[in-house]
């Protein structure tokens, strides 16, 4: 990322909206801001695929599933977060078995990006259904978006629901709505 040209657009910002960049206060905000998109968009300069290349060899043809992955990421309409939760099951295939903390990182990666909610679950669902070619993948996302919530329609505390089901999730309406019960329960 150009941390120099990040540093110049925060400063013109701030001129714009009728601040002073000089002014005591504000003399460090841009080059934190900076090292703040460096973070949060940090999953522009990396690879998802990469994460899940550690296949762990175990029989296990069920369902596996993370739920509540916490999830922050940033709607490319505004750069405002959506923030809420991931779940991601999976049924693998021939002992291809990924390491759990793998599943959280792609989610990680492709949520550090500019998004929008249906494709970071799309991104998800097809990231996983490439690289482990596990019988099927379905992934659910509850988020909250700022740009509803703190501006514009102004309405906080709605959450959109999203999902991408591939493979034996949607062929086979039983595993789906087992899954699903798996995603609701316990809250
Ligand atoms: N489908 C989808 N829409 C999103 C997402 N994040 C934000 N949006 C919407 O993107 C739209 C952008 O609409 P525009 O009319 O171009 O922008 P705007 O005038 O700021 O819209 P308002 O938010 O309605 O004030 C808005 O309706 C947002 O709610 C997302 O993840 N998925
Ligand atoms: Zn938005």
């Amino acid at each position: 990322m150009n941390k120099q040209k990040l540093i110049k657009a925060v400063k013109m910002i701030l001129e714009a909206v009728g601040e002073d960049p000089k002014r005591q206060d504000l003399l460090e905000t841009p080059e934190r801001v900076a090292d703040m998109y460096a973070e949060i968009l940090s999953g522009l300069s990396a690879d998802p695929k990469k994460e899940l290349e550690v296949v762990l060899d175990q029989k296990h043809e069920e369902i596996v599933l993370l739920k509540d992955i916490p999830l922050y990421s940033i709607c490319e309409h505004h750069l405002l977060p959506f923030i809420g939760r991931a779940h991601v099951a999976y049924i693998p295939k021939g002992g291809r078995v990924t390491g759990l903390s793998k599943i959280a990182r792609v989610v990680e990666i492709l949520s550090r990006r500019p998004q929008v909610q249906e494709r970071l679950t799309t991104q998800i669902a097809t990231v996983i259904m490439e690289t482990l070619k596990p019988l099927g993948v379905m992934v659910v996302i509850e988020a909250e978006h700022l740009c509803m919530s703190m501006r514009g329609i102004k309405k906080p505390g709605i959450t959109t629901v999203t999902s991408a089901v591939r493979g034996v999730f949607k062929e086979n309406e039983k595993t789906r709505s087992e899954t699903l019960a798996l995603m609701k329960g316990g809250r």
